[in-house]
């Protein structure tokens, strides 16, 4: 199916922080989505640790490179987040400072797209779109639905107790993929309830939840597999239909790939993280492929902007 034109003002974005190996799922990424031959860049919101090589190799694959302040919870017990670096993950939030785009689609850097769904930015406005997550893995271990073995993909298999425990909790995304309007307003508002907020497990997943509860509407899982659920909810999963995998459970992000933790010795796991390397390694996907850079499009005043020579620190992130 013919890729429709670009609106105006639509990019996909994903976070980049540190000077760790997460640069190469970036790459991946603005990879992917030239295989599958989506309208609209890449942004790549960088944390100022993101070192300038890495910024080169995101400027080099066609990203727009923006340096981000940090955001960071309010103090409070830091170390309770279900994988300590998460705390990172609060600075994503800068992503609704990106007003010069009406709509964005965000993606995690460990996320592969395999069929265009540049579709996406044509969803009804007003509302948050994202994927239901699954309760099941053990980094929920935390929680009383994870406790009770409930979870939303299959609320059947184990009804929720209400008389003990009172309404079920509401529906809950993965904030590994989201549809979302940046706007300044939502921006401050955003980081002036994240100041009154104490930090949770699952960091600002937990806090997107509760931000967009009342505007959350959930897509299919086409939109992003959480890979959990191909040995917790199989049911629930059509391979052939999935157009995003989000390489999220211990061991599943391909650049770092070893086969030893539980589940990683799966066949549709090894599949799906050679799927990811054939396209990191498709040289007719890199950027530069198409011959020298477009007329007007100078890599080396774009990466002096991405390398920090312009900083995108709007009015509103005084905070
Ligand atoms: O050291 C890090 C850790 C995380 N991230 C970014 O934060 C996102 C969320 O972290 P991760 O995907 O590891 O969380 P998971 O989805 O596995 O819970 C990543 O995809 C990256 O975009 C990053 O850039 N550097
Ligand atoms: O900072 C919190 C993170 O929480 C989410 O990851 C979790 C969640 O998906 C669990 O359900 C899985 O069990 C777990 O493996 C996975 O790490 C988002 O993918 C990530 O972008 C980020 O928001
Ligand atoms: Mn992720």
């Amino acid at each position: 199916m013919e890729a429709k034109a670009a609106r105006k003002s639509g990019a996909y974005v994903t976070f980049l922080a540190g000077d760790g190996d997460y640069w190469k799922g970036v790459v991946g990424l603005a990879k992917g989505l030239r295989a599958v031959k989506s309208a609209y860049p890449l942004v790549v919101a960088v944390l100022s640790d993101v070192p300038a090589a890495h910024r080169r190799s995101l400027v080099d694959q066609g990203c727009v490179v923006r340096e981000i302040q940090p955001v960071l919870p309010p103090d409070g017990n830091l170390t309770q987040f279900a994988r300590a670096y998460y705390v990172v993950n609060y600075s994503k939030l800068r992503i609704w400072e990106f007003v010069e785009y009406e709509r964005m689609v965000y993606l995690d850097a460990d996320i592969q797209v395999y069929g265009n769904i540049d579709h996406l930015f044509d969803l009804d406005t007003g509302r948050f779109y994202a994927v239901k997550d699954c309760f099941c893995e053990k980094t929920w271990g935390h929680t009383p639905q994870h406790k009770i073995g409930y979870c939303q993909q299959r609320p059947d298999k184990v009804a929720w107790p209400e008389k003990e425990l009172g309404p079920p909790p509401p529906l809950y995304f993965n904030a590994g993929m989201f549809v979302h309007e940046p706007s300044l307003a939502t921006a401050k508002d955003l980081l002036d309830r994240l100041a009154v907020t104490p930090p949770t497990p699952f960091a600002e997943q937990d806090f997107l939840n509760m931000f967009f509860r009342d505007m959350y509407e959930p897509i299919s899982s086409a939109y992003n597999l959480v890979l959990p659920m191909l040995w917790r909810h199989p049911e629930n999963v059509e391979l052939g239909e999935v157009k995003v995998v989000h390489y999220c459970a211990s061991g599943a992000k391909p650049w770092r790939y070893t086969g030893e933790e539980p589940n990683m010795d799966r066949e549709e796991i090894k599949m799906l993280v050679k799927r990811w390397w054939d396209v990191y390694n498709d040289e007719t996907l890199d950027y530069s492929y198409k011959g020298a850079p477009v007329a007007g499009d100078d890599l080396d005043a774009a990466f002096s902007e991405a390398a920090g020579g312009i900083k995108y620190f709007p009015a509103s992130s005084a905070a």
